[in-house]
């Protein structure tokens, strides 16, 4: 698993933004599809707002993704096992690279045909815990005519990534500008912060 690690912190350092292949294991992705399918199913996946939990702005026009949160008190195997993981790559991160992180929230989401998230930094403006965003695809068979590619504005150039099974990406939430672009079938992922508290 350093390895792959090591990936994701590579190319953070060299790009401004980590991506690692194979981040999740197909064992373990598959379970966390069903999960969150299971979750759409009994209707608990909701729209996501922006803003800070004070200013929760449920505003279609600006992204239209659907979200549930995870936590350890779900006693759900596979989601304590995405947890695991994390435990063990934040503690690789900050004994590799004195990040310091104490802490994280993820959430699974979901993009119906058609949903998109408009240009936007990670970091709230008047509460900077959120340090790293992390996300992980769930979605087998991804082709670029699928379109829903997470779309990075960087300096002087675009970089588009395809919501690939497995793959996760990294980056500083809040330097980078990024948006999801609209998705022509179902697009699943995890999505996350690293936090310091
Ligand atoms: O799913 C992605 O590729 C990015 C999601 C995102 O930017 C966010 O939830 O803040
Ligand atoms: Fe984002």
């Amino acid at each position: 698993m350093e390895k792959i690690f090591d990936q994701l912190i590579d190319s953070f350092i060299e790009n401004k933004v980590g991506i690692a292949e194979n981040f999740l294991s197909k064992d373990l992705s598959e379970h966390l599809i069903t999960n969150l399918i299971g979750l759409f199913k009994d209707k608990l996946m909701l729209s996501a707002g922006t803003g800070n939990d004070t200013l929760v702005v449920h505003d279609k026009m600006y992204r239209s993704d659907k979200i549930y949160w995870l936590d350890r008190a779900h006693n759900d195997v596979h989601e304590n096992s995405f947890f695991d993981l994390m435990d063990t790559f934040i503690s690789h991160l900050n004994r590799t690279c004195y990040t310091g992180i104490t802490g994280y929230e993820f959430h699974y989401t979901l993009y119906e045909t058609g949903s998109f998230y408009k240009k936007h930094v990670d970091q709230f403006r008047n509460n900077e815990v959120r340090q790293y965003s992390m996300i992980m695809y769930l979605n087998e068979n991804w082709a670029e005519e699928d379109g829903g590619q997470l779309c990075i504005h960087h300096v002087d150039n675009l970089q588009n990534i395809s919501p690939v099974n497995g793959k996760s990406v990294f980056f500083k939430s809040s330097e980078l500008e990024h948006e999801v672009l609209i998705t022509n079938k179902p697009r699943m992922s995890i999505t996350g912060w690293l936090k310091i508290n």
